[in-house]
């Protein structure tokens, strides 16, 4: 039944909604996680990495949980399993963390058994986990893409990134998690919010489809989840207004945040002026934060399944993706 010993995959971090594509545009980042996993004769994690430490080393890790689903989706049984993971994604900071989680451990556990289930399927798999299709989307595929979901499949386009775009990120200490940031939403909308929205939404795709730059600071506005979060990171309300004026093609939550970024073309000369920015406003409101430059990734989740390498997992990750 199994191809491979072992299999290895390499997730990328993914940033949702872009301001006002609220679950339904994600764009992949190149940041990663990797996760190893193979059968085993007892379940056995090493979780390389600090920001590892609460996260359970048992069978109720959602690595583990999510690989077993797969397995019963499969109809085939592999109750034990040895599983390693390494990530740079920081944890509960809007950067999809928990979806490279899920689409690595989907990927990993349909490899492991010969690669049954289609990536559709995976797709949709994933987004009954997460519950939103943008982050999983974009982890899976890499890219740009708009996704919807009916409850039951997820459909996605995806658009190769454009090469004159980067982002900069800025990671507040804290963390914020998604059920939180999610519970501050109302639940109805005037129709004239959903309306800005839609039309700035679509504006935004086709302006990331066309490379036609100049609309979007007006593109990634929002207010369908913005205004109701900023009171969860302090500082955002005064960056979704002011990065434009900082070398920013526009700026928005990642995600349910607590992460703010920015669209910048990789042209742009105020690259110093704008991390400045950032870094001042933030410090104002005393909040640590750390900040990365980083390029939209086009690929999504890569999968390694050659059993012959005698490679260690984190010598795998030093050196990226040679096996
Ligand atoms: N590699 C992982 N293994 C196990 N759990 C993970 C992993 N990555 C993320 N998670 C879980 O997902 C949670 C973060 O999810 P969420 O609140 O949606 O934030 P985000 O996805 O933006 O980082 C973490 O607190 C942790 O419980
Ligand atoms: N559309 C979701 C995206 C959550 O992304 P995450 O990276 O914070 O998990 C939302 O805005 O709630």
């Amino acid at each position: 039944m199994f191809d491979s010993p072992f299999v290895r995959v390499r997730v990328p971090a993914s940033t949702a909604n872009l301001g006002p594509g609220f679950d339904t545009l994600g764009m992949a980042l190149n940041l990663y996680a990797w996760i190893e996993m193979k059968q085993s004769d007892e379940t056995r994690f090493y979780l390389h990495g600090d920001q590892f430490k609460d996260i359970p080393a048992d069978k109720s890790n959602l690595i583990y949980g999510v690989a077993q689903m797969l397995f019963r989706e499969a109809g085939v049984s592999v109750p034990e399993l040895e599983i390693s993971m390494y990530s740079d994604i920081p944890l509960t900071r809007g950067l999809g963390s928990s979806a490279s989680a899920i689409i690595g451990a989907l990927a990993a556990a349909n490899a492991l058994i010969g690669s049954p289930l289609s990536d559709a399927k995976l797709f949709d798999m994933a987004t009954a986990i997460e519950k939103h299709p943008d982050n999983v989307g974009a982890s899976l595929y890499g890219g740009v893409i708009a996704a919807i979901w009916d409850g039951e499949h997820a459909q996605c386009i995806k658009l190769e990134p454009n090469d004159n775009l980067e982002t900069l990120v800025v990671i507040p200490e804290f963390q914020l998690s998604t059920s939180k940031a999610r519970g501050v939403l109302p639940a109805k909308f005037p129709l004239q919010d959903a309306v800005y929205n839609i039309s700035r939404s679509s504006l935004l795709v086709a302006a990331l489809a066309t490379g036609n730059f100049a609309v979007i600071a007006e593109a990634m506005k929002d207010r369908i989840h913005q205004p109701y979060r900023a009171a969860l990171v302090p500082g955002m309300a005064e960056i979704l207004q002011g990065a434009s004026r900082h070398g920013a093609l526009g700026a928005a939550l990642s995600g349910a945040g607590p992460t703010l970024l920015a669209l910048v073309d990789r042209r742009e000369e105020r690259k110093a002026e704008l991390e400045s920015y950032f870094k001042e406003t933030m410090q104002r409101e005393s909040v640590q934060v750390r900040m990365m430059w980083l390029k939209p990734e086009a690929h999504g989740v890569k999968v390694y399944t050659d059993g012959e390498s005698h490679r260690s997992f984190l010598d795998m990750i030093k050196g990226d993706d040679v096996l």
